[in-house]
This record gives C-alpha cells, sequence and structure tokens, in this order.
C-alpha cells in the first residue's frame, strides 16, 4: 500500500501541541499503517497578545491561518479547541470529528490557595472572558476583574509577577499541561457556567474530502459529538453574531443530553437560564428550541443592550 503522510495543522501553544498530538495518536491506533505529521501555523491570535480579546472581537482569530492552509491543501486537518470556534464555519470547511470530552468545568486558580468565597474586592481576579465576567459580579458585585491575555503558562507567569491574585482558567487546558497540582478549587457550574464546547477537541477538514473524513469519523466521539453539536446549535440561535456571555453545561443522564444554559448581562445583574432534556439525536433541536424561548425569556433584550454598548 502506499504511504501518504497526513498533515495535522495546529497554533504552536503547549495546549495546542498536546492536543494535536492527541489526535494524532488515536489516528495511529485506529490506522497504523498511515503517516502522519504535525504542521505548526501561527494565528493573529498568537500575534496580537496586548488587546483585549472582547476587543478585538474577531471570531475567527485562533483559527483563521489554519483554515487558509486547509483550503491551500498545505494541510489534511486541523485541529481546535472546539470552543474557540465561530458557530458558522468558512464556506468548504466542516467538523469531521471530536475526540472524547476532557474536563468541562472552569477552575479557580489563586495564588496564594485562598478559595473564591474568600475573595473581597481588594484581590484582583484576571480573566478576559465576557462569560466569567459576568458571573463573577452576578456572585459578588463588587469583585475587582482585570483583562488578562496570552496562553495559559504566561497567564500563570503574569498572576506569579503581581498582574492579580488569581485565575479563572478552563479546567481541561490546565489538566492537558499537567498543572492540576495549581488548581485551588473547580468551580461548579451553578456559580461559573462553562463556555459552550468547553473541554473538547475538534478536527475540521475539507468538505468533500472523502478520503480524510472516513480516517476522522473512524476517531470520531459520538457522545461528546451529540453533546457539543448540540451546544453549538444553541449557541448559534442565541447569539446572533454578537460576543456576549452565553454559557452552558450538558451532561449524561440516563443515556439522555441535559443542558443547563443561561445568558447573562455584562454587569451580571440579570440571568436567563434554563434547561433542556433530550436524545442525543433529538438534542440539536431541542437546544434550538430553548434558546427560542430564551430569547422569549428576556435574553433577546440582553443582547440587544449588548450590542448597543459596542
Ligand atoms: N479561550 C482560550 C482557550 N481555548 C481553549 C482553552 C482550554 C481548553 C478548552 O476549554 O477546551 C482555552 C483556555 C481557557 O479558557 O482557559
Amino acid at each position: 500500500m502506499h504511504k501518504r503522510t497526513i498533515k495535522i495543522g495546529t497554533r504552536g501553544s503547549q495546549l495546542a501541541l498536546w492536543q494535536a498530538r492527541e489526535v494524532e495518536k488515536e489516528l495511529q491506533i485506529a490506522h497504523p499503517h498511515i503517516e502522519t505529521e504535525i504542521v505548526v501555523i501561527k494565528t493573529k491570535g498568537d500575534i496580537i497578545l496586548d488587546v483585549a480579546l472582547s476587543k478585538i472581537g474577531d471570531k475567527g482569530l485562533f483559527t483563521k491561518e489554519i483554515e487558509l492552509a486547509l483550503l491551500n491543501g498545505d494541510i489534511h486537518m486541523a485541529v481546535h479547541s472546539l470552543k474557540d470556534m465561530p458557530t458558522e464555519l468558512p464556506k468548504d470547511l466542516m467538523l469531521a470529528g471530536v475526540l472524547k470530552r476532557g474536563e468541562v468545568r472552569d477552575v479557580f486558580i489563586s495564588r496564594d490557595g485562598k478559595p473564591l468565597s474568600e475573595f473581597t474586592p481588594n484581590d484582583k481576579i484576571a480573566t478576559s472572558s465576557l462569560r466569567r465576567q459576568a458571573q463573577l459580579l452576578h456572585y459578588n458585585p463588587a469583585f475587582n476583574i482585570v483583562d488578562i491575555r496570552g496562553n495559559v503558562n504566561s497567564r500563570i507567569e503574569k498572576m506569579n509577577n503581581g498582574h492579580c491574585d488569581a485565575l479563572i482558567m478552563a479546567g481541561a487546558g490546565i489538566t492537558r499541561l499537567g498543572l492540576e497540582h495549581l488548581i485551588t478549587h473547580y468551580l461548579e457550574p451553578d456559580i461559573m457556567m462553562p463556555a459552550v464546547s468547553q473541554g473538547a477537541v475538534t478536527i475540521e477538514i475539507r468538505e468533500g474530502d472523502e478520503e480524510v473524513y472516513q480516517l476522522v469519523d473512524s476517531i470520531n466521539h459520538l457522545p461528546t459529538w451529540y453533546q457539543v453539536m448540540a451546544e453549538r446549535a444553541f449557541l448559534r440561535t442565541m447569539e446572533g453574531g454578537c460576543q456576549v456571555p452565553v454559557a452552558c453545561y450538558s451532561e449524561f443522564i440516563d443515556d439522555k443530553i441535559k443542558m443547563n444554559a443561561m445568558v447573562a448581562s455584562l454587569d451580571g445583574k440579570e440571568i436567563i437560564s434554563d434547561v433542556m432534556e433530550a436524545d442525543s439525536q433529538e438534542a440539536a433541536e431541542k437546544a434550538i428550541m430553548m434558546a427560542f424561548s430564551m430569547l422569549d425569556a428576556g435574553a433577546d433584550k440582553i443582547m440587544e443592550s449588548i450590542r448597543s454598548d459596542e
């Protein structure tokens, strides 16, 4: 059999490389005859490090250059954190699969090991996410929240250098980098509901690339796939193109997907939340219905006020 090398595109951060290697490993287990190569690609998000993410407002910030390489044929597949992927993909590209979902929750990492419940307005909590900011302010409107950018390791370094007293990070990223020892405590979804698709790694390919599709499909983790596709259907319906604090948390309960979701105002004062349960195949449709009913219940007003803020 003729040998070909499957090129796997990824960002160069330690977390991105871990994720790409995990995909590579799964492919090699399922198809021992194929050769793989990891191709590192720099994205705008890796280059612009001094501007708040919410101000750049470019959804494809961490994906565009990688997607161009995919469209050019420089790589066969691209590995991403699914939560960084816009709900609408560029024409001619598609998501072909996901790995088994990792930790979904956010974690609290404080420099001195003090828990969130003991934080006061004198302590600085760093996050660049509107979702985390809104939920922190809902928990305590007096919290002192500061912006932070950079990859996981550089954020920890910034905290240790005094930029802030604590960080909120995705547990998945921390775990994948072997930094569990830094976790002060996990944040349960009733306090800090995670981002849509948090903890999931996805593989993007060219539409119609049947050979690569078959490869990826063979390692697709179906329970995760149904879950995250439902979450993304929710986000797509909710969002209408602007950046808002939207969160959700899904679990499997008796083979059904149970999804909690919420939309918050930026100051955390208003929260619209809902919950649904559905069989895997119906979850996306139910998630869309839930999004519409949340829009009706006031999420539409929150979104409008955020849009007029910009
Ligand atoms: N926004 C950056 C980003 N994209 C994916 C992860 C971690 C892995 C994941 O959540 O899947 C992170 C870091 C973080 O939010 O702490």
